[in-house]
Order: C-alpha cells, then structure tokens, then sequence
C-alpha cells in the first residue's frame, strides 16, 4: 500500500484509522498530523502509527485524508499548498467544504475527492458518499471507494448532493443514537431498569435496521406488521403523529443540509 498521510486524527479520523488497521494496512504505510500531541500519542499507542509534521506527511504519502473541522481546514490548506503536488490525491472528509475550496487553494490539477462518512466506520458499517472534484479521474475514485470499502458501504453521487447526503447519512447515526437515548429513557419512566431498558431497546434497533436491510422491504410495511389492530403499537404512533415527529425530522434534516451549505460559505 502508498502511504496514507491522515490530517486530523478527532472521533472521525480516528473511526477510519481503526478501520484501515482492522482491514490489514500496515502502521508503517500510515503517518498522522495532528495538532493536539495528548490526541497524536494516543494514537500511536492504539494503532502504532506516526504522528509527523505536515510536510513529512506530504513529502511520504500520495493519499491525503483531510480530517479536520471544516473551521480549520482553510489553516491547514495554507501550509499544503506549496508542499501538494498533481500526483497526490486529495480525500476531504470535511462537511460542507466544496471541493472548489481546494482547488482553488493547491496546484493546478491536484485530483480532490469530497467525502461523507459516518461513525459506523468504527464497527465497519459506515456508510460514505464520494463525489469527484474537477480534477478527479475514475482512478481516483476507485482509490477512495478503495479506502472506504473495508469500513463499510460506499456510494457515488455527484457533488450537488453532498449537502443532503451530510444531513442524512453523515449526521444520521446522531439520530438514532437520539431516538435511542429517548426510548431507554421511556423505559425508566416504565420502572424498568437503565441495563434492561437499554438492552431491549437496542437489540430492537438492531433487529429493524436488519429487516430493513436483509429483507428491502419498504418501512411502511414492516410498521403495519407490527401494529395490531385495536393494539399497543397504534396508541404509540397516534401520540408520535400527534407531536409531529415526522415533521420534526423533516426540519431536522433540512436544517442539516442548511448547515452543511452554510459551513461551505463560511470559510
Ligand atoms: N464526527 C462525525 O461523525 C463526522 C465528521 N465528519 C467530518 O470530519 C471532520 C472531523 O470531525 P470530528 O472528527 O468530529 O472532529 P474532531 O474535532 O474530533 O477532530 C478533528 C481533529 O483534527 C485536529 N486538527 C485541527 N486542525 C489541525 C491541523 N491543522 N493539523 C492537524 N490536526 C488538526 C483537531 O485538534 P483540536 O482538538 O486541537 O482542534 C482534532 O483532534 C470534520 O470536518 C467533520 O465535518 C464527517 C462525517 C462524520
Ligand atoms: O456534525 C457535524 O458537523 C459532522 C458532519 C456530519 C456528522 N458530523
């Protein structure tokens, strides 16, 4: 394998780092820039990989995976762009950032490919959206869906749905994670106990995320399936409809995207 020079090793850089070591990749074809050097040693003693400075990563690595909040990617840009040349590959994972942004930014040609994992990337059920910038090639693409397989599923979708594809699937898992949070919650108010509320709820959770998967079943009718008449289930969801949770969601995830867009502008 190249080496793979990783900027920003937070809760993001790190979920993929652990997922390429799982996958096999050596600790020697991994170098890591990272500003804070609490996070860089922690790091290294996880997964044995090096921290460096930000030009020995340019100067060792013809893939570099930009994992830095979208605040401080025009920063790190500014001590890349003389050291990135067109035969490196840039992968930025960072929300909303245009992969304009970049190529305004470094040497004419450099290939830039946007981003949108998620956090499964840790259990190796992340789901990532690739998208080409002006200079990335099928090669490069490759390359990205190369890195992002071993962590989970990998679509491509052109970069006018980035912003969206953010809101969904990006910040998704925080939904359910939400969703989780409130219905173990609920149990307590039942009298059952945190462990065996939290136990109930998630295996629950992970059966219906895998009947949605295996069976492709649409979810309106894996719902009826449950929802007996004159039953528990349709007591539930009359009180879910009544405080307007589907609207909720539905402003939620637009106030997402308008984030993302406006993270894009902001820097
Ligand atoms: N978390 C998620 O679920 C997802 C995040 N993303 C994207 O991933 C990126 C990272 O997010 P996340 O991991 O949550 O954020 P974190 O803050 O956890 O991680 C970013 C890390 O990069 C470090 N850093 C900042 N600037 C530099 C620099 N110039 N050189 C080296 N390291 C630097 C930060 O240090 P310090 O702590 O000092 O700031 C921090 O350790 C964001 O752009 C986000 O939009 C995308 C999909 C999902
Ligand atoms: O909250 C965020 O901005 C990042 C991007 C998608 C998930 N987390």
């Amino acid at each position: 394998m190249d080496t793979l020079a990783l900027f920003g090793g937070g809760k993001l850089g790190e979920a993929l780092l652990s997922g390429l070591r799982r996958a096999g990749a050596a600790a020697e074809d991994i170098v890591v820039v990272e500003r804070s050097s609490e996070r860089g040693a922690f790091l290294t003693s996880r997964y044995g990989v090096r921290v460096v400075s930000a030009a020995e990563a340019v100067a060792h690595a013809r893939t570099l995976i930009v994992a830095v909040k979208p605040q401080d990617v025009g920063t790190l840009l500014d001590a890349l762009a003389p050291l990135v040349s067109a035969d490196q590959l840039v992968v930025s994972v960072a929300a909303g950032i245009p992969t304009k942004y970049y190529e305004q930014r470094l040497a004419d040609g450099v290939a830039v490919i946007r981003v949108m994992p998620n956090t499964p990337a840790l259990v190796d059920e992340a789901m990532s959206v690739i998208s080409a910038g002006a200079h990335a090639e099928e090669k490069h693409l490759a390359a990205a869906e190369a890195l992002l397989s071993p962590v989970g599923k990998v679509r491509r979708l052109p970069e006018s749905q980035q912003d969206a594809v953010t809101a969904l699937s990006g910040s998704g898992p925080a939904y359910f994670f939400f969703l989780v949070e409130a219905m173990i919650d609920a149990g307590i108010l039942l009298g059952i106990s945190r462990e065996v509320a939290a136990d109930l709820i998630v295996q629950s959770a992970l059966g219906a995320a895998t009947m949605l998967r295996d069976t492709g079943t649409h979810p309106v009718q894996l719902r009826e399936a449950v929802t007996s008449p004159g039953g528990t289930t349709i007591a539930a969801i009359r009180e879910l409809e009544r405080h307007g949770v589907r609207s909720a969601l539905l402003d939620a995830i637009e106030a997402a995207r308008d984030r993302s867009v406006e993270l894009g502008k902001l820097y």
